[in-house]
């Protein structure tokens, strides 16, 4: 169910998208988008078998639920920081009305490190899927609660025809059905309750056990310290998406390398 925060939110993107299709039109955009082969692949970043605990870290200035969490953050720096600290994949959140981000911050991270770039975004179109494929994504971000079953289905063929992967996130056990009958392959459960802001990272251990065999699941929201990662390890999640916690520590790439070696001293 949508309610009033995703309301605004999806109206917002429709008000982008027609913006943008005013400077770029959807066709020249897809021609772009089809023509790029240097895709770095998220699933098989997070399929390594080597490391204990993979991090996807996020950059990450501002949130509806805490205002702004570093306004100046530069990304190109973060991602640099990030890649330092032995992040498997850098996140980056390309909204500007809630989130201040920019798909220039997305160019500027995948330029700045070698690692895969998830666009985290509220994808509801086509137009979306292309664009940030043109912009250099490795994947992107699908929501269920924000998309009928047949416009998952779409978007994420599209993006898979394209050559990236997608991160289909849920939030409840009746997403976890939807995605767990699917071919979908890398799952991000939401601690966070999108419309309320509520966050409790019980959530992912919960509903980790409903998924399909050999969907990957990635724990997002609300991972603060390593003790987060140690229970999350104890129901078999190894893959987190952290945004927060990773800007507001004092040095990003040692909080990373704190947050991983979680995963070595719990074996
Ligand atoms: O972060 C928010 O306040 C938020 C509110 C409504 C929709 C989405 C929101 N965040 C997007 C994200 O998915 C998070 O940035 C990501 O999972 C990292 O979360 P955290 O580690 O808690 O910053």
């Amino acid at each position: 169910m949508v309610t009033d925060f995703l309301n605004r939110i999806i109206e917002q993107k429709g008000q982008d998208i027609a913006r943008a299709r005013k400077v770029v039109v959807e066709a020249r955009l897809e021609e772009v988008a089809r023509q790029r082969k240097d895709f770095r692949s998220l699933y098989e970043a997070l399929s390594r078998k080597g490391a204990a605990v993979n991090i996807i870290a996020e950059i990450k200035r501002a949130s509806p639920s805490k205002g702004d969490i570093r306004a100046d953050l530069d990304a190109a720096g973060a991602a640099r920081q990030y890649e330092k600290g032995g992040a498997a994949a850098v996140s980056v959140l390309t909204d500007a009305t809630f989130f201040k981000g920019h798909l220039d911050d997305l160019r500027a991270a995948r330029s700045a490190c070698g690692l895969p770039v998830l666009r985290k975004e509220f994808i509801i179109s086509r137009y979306q899927v292309y664009e940030a494929a043109a912009a250099g994504a490795d994947a992107i971000l699908l929501i269920v609660r924000i998309l009928s079953r047949e416009k998952l289905d779409q978007l994420y063929a599209l993006c898979r025809e394209l050559g990236m992967d997608a991160l289909v996130e849920i939030h409840t056990p009746e997403e976890a059905r939807i995605v767990a009958a699917s071919d979908v392959r890398l799952v991000g459960i939401n601690n966070r309750n999108l419309n309320s802001f509520e966050t409790d990272i019980a959530v992912a251990m919960e509903l980790v056990s409903q998924l399909g065999p050999g969907q990957l699941p990635v724990a997002a929201s609300g991972i603060s310290e390593p003790d987060d990662v140690r229970r999350n390890l104890s129901f078999g999640i190894r893959n987190f998406l952290v945004g927060e916690s990773i800007v507001r520590a004092e040095d990003s790439a040692r909080f990373i390398e704190e947050l991983k070696a979680a995963g070595t001293h719990s074996n």
